[in-house]
């Protein structure tokens, strides 16, 4: 998930921010009539209609009310304050009152001048921005406060940050002065110290340790696995091709990505696309509550006896207890596995039996008994699976409607692969393919947001940053930001040609962070390159995939990771060329796949979901 998942998203604004509905009660409340002040400290009201219904509140849209300059807070509030007094003493006939008025007006133009200097601010009542994902009023406010903007709620406040310069220089430059603040917090009960939440010295080590898990033999085995779980996946869409029906992508994806994480990290089958286990249950229970904290305003969990009395923490503690169980015996599977192989631990270690990355860091001399490993462990199960289940939807998405692009997929697809699994070589040249991937991360960047908290005083953009703010570098509004990109909304995979550089962090110089950057950035980021271009060319090149009609609209939801409100719903049907060829290789002999009847975890249906009430379209 948000960041690699972890995420940030509303998180971090728990109590002013938080991307959740309000009760139908409360947000009556929140939209009575406000006095015609356009600046200022105001909680944020909108007036009556004007519409002829006195009594009946009217709400403004965000982008009017921003432009009013209701939530900004300009020049010196002192001066403000004692302007009505200088007004007083000015008109004192005698004299000594107009001596202090003139006094005040020069003291009071200091204030201003101090005031210019400061860090734009948008103040208001968080109430107002709710229920809509935290990065879409986010956008909004940067189009009006630019590339750095102060965002305070009563006594909350959060510095806004999109542009590249200064991300380059939180996230490279001085990274040391930051660390992941509000993301730790929300992250601890599931991540610990996993190498996400982790800062200093912890994080230095982990790091060390776990990237060279990742070498290129390794990744040479994931993808041959990556080509045998797309087959599978294959192989399941193909029930419901068969069938007639829909299917429901995210879900789709989201299985897909946990099997393969499973096997990649701890050599586990969680074999999720075709069957429901309480090790499955208890990974999304956990995924959905990390998510749940990050947009709930309460932290009331930190309460200990609530754990126990509210029920869905009572769920959530009991999911963490079999994952932890289920963690111990894969650790103490993978110890006696080490012990009987015997083998010498070197460079790009790689056991045949079991390429994970557990193996290696058990083989590496990790101590197993450590709750590090286990936290590591299940920072890499979530980190590496909502992030490339997300991307691969979104991308699913941006095609849906693109004959274009999809007969350049195909055109490369069949070329390049014909009917065979991408190696190394084959991934290399699936050019197009990765650009597909390269501009659907750039629309839909996983996370949308990064969080960081300053440890000592800094200055971004000629603004001072004290030490203890808290952060936001918003990659969606890098990424969407006109200023920055021709047609920012259009999904043109050309925008990074062909014959260039896989674009990253440094191709564009910081506009393009789809794995973060500096010392930070995503150790998984070519695993998950592979993965998604092999799942987009090993289905693109079996089904076509259609709209499913009376489907909801695709709507965006805050998550970790950008997550649909009601599915992506596409129907696949076999493409026609390649229709019988198939039929007689992978196709045949598929076991039919069991689904539980769980909405969350409904993977087939003929009958699209109706909306539910939160939608963002998507721009
Ligand atoms: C398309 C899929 C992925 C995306 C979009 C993605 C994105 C990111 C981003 C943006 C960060 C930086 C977060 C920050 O600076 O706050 C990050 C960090 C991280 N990612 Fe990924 N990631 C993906 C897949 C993976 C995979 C497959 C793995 C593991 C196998 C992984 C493991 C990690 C870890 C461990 C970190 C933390 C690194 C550190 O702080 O030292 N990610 N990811």
């Amino acid at each position: 998930m948000e960041a690699c998942s972890a995420t940030p998203s509303g998180a971090a604004l728990r109590g002013t921010f938080a991307g959740h509905r309000l009760p139908a009660q409360r947000q009556a409340a929140a939209v009575v009539a406000r006095p015609a002040c356009r600046q200022g400290r105001h909680p944020l009201r909108v007036s009556a209609s004007a519409s002829g219904d006195p009594g009946k509140p009217k709400k403004d849209s965000l982008e009017d009310r921003i432009a009013s300059g209701e939530f900004t807070d300009s020049g010196s509030t002192k001066e403000r304050l004692t302007r009505p007094l200088r007004r007083v003493l000015a008109k004192d006939p005698v004299g000594p009152g107009r001596m202090i008025a003139m006094q005040l007006a020069k003291i009071g133009q200091r204030w201003q001048r101090r005031a210019a200097t400061r860090m734009p601010t948008a103040t208001g009542d968080i109430r107002e921005i709710v229920g809509q994902p935290v990065f879409v009023p986010l956008f909004k406010l940067y189009q009006i406060y630019g590339k750095i903007f102060k965002l305070s709620f009563g006594p909350k406040q959060f510095v806004i940050v999109s542009d590249p310069e200064m991300a380059k220089q939180i996230l490279l430059h001085n990274a040391s002065n930051y660390s992941k603040g509000l993301l730790s917090e929300i992250l601890d009960f599931v991540m610990g110290q996993g190498l996400i939440p982790a800062d200093g010295e912890v994080w230095k080590v982990r790091r060390r340790a776990v990237v060279p898990a990742l070498h290129k033999k390794y990744l040479a085995a994931m993808v041959n696995m990556f080509g045998e779980c797309a087959e599978h996946g294959a192989r399941v869409i193909e029930q419901s091709a068969k069938a007639g029906k829909a299917v429901e992508m995210e879900n789709f994806f989201s299985r897909f990505g946990l099997d393969i994480i499973g096997k990649a990290v701890f050599n586990y089958d969680f074999d999720s696309l075709t069957h429901d286990d309480p090790v499955i249950q208890a990974v999304y229970t956990t995924l959905r509550e990390a998510e749940y904290r990050s947009t709930y305003p309460i932290a009331y969990w930190n309460i200990v006896p609530l754990r126990y009395i509210v029920p869905r923490q009572r769920r959530n503690m009991e999911a963490l207890q079999v994952i932890q169980e289920t963690l111990n015996e894969l650790i103490a599977k993978c110890k006696q596995l080490v012990e009987e192989e015997d083998e010498e631990f070197v460079e790009e270690f790689l056991s045949k039996a079991d390429p994970s990355i557990l193996h290696f860091l058990i083989a590496s001399g990790d101590d197993i008994t450590s709750k590090q490993l286990k936290d590591d462990m299940m920072t890499l199960l979530i980190a590496g699976h909502e992030t490339t289940a997300a991307v691969l939807t979104w991308t699913f998405h941006c095609i849906a409607d693109r004959p274009d692009v999809i007969a350049r997929l195909r055109e490369e697809v069949d070329e390049v692969l014909g009917d065979g699994r991408p190696g190394f070589e084959e991934l290399r040249s699936l050019r197009y393919t990765t650009r597909v991937i390269n501009e659907s991360m750039r629309m839909y960047p996983q996370p949308p947001v990064l969080i960081r908290r300053a440890l000592a005083d800094d200055v971004l953009g000629g603004y001072d940053v004290p030490a203890g703010s808290d952060i936001f570098i918003s990659t969606w509004n890098l990424h969407r930001s006109p200023e920055l990109w021709d047609e920012p909304d259009h999904f043109n995979p050309d925008r990074f040609p062909v014959d260039g550089p896989t674009p990253n962090e440094q191709t564009h110089d910081f506009k393009y962070l789809p794995f973060g950057g500096g010392r930070r950035k995503c150790i998984g980021d070519q695993f998950a390159l592979f993965e998604a271009v092999t799942a987009l060319a090993m289905l693109i090149r079996r089904f076509d995939f259609e709209r499913a009609p009376d489907a909801p609209p695709v709507a965006m939801t805050t998550g970790a990771t950008i997550h649909t409100t009601n599915g992506l719903w596409l129907v696949p049907k076999a493409r026609q060329m390649q229709q019988e060829q198939h039929a007689a290789g992978a196709g045949a002999g598929v076991a039919a796949a069991a689904f539980t009847e769980q909405r969350e975890l409904a993977l087939a249906f003929t009958e699209p979901a109706k909306p539910q009430q939160q939608t963002t379209a998507t721009p």
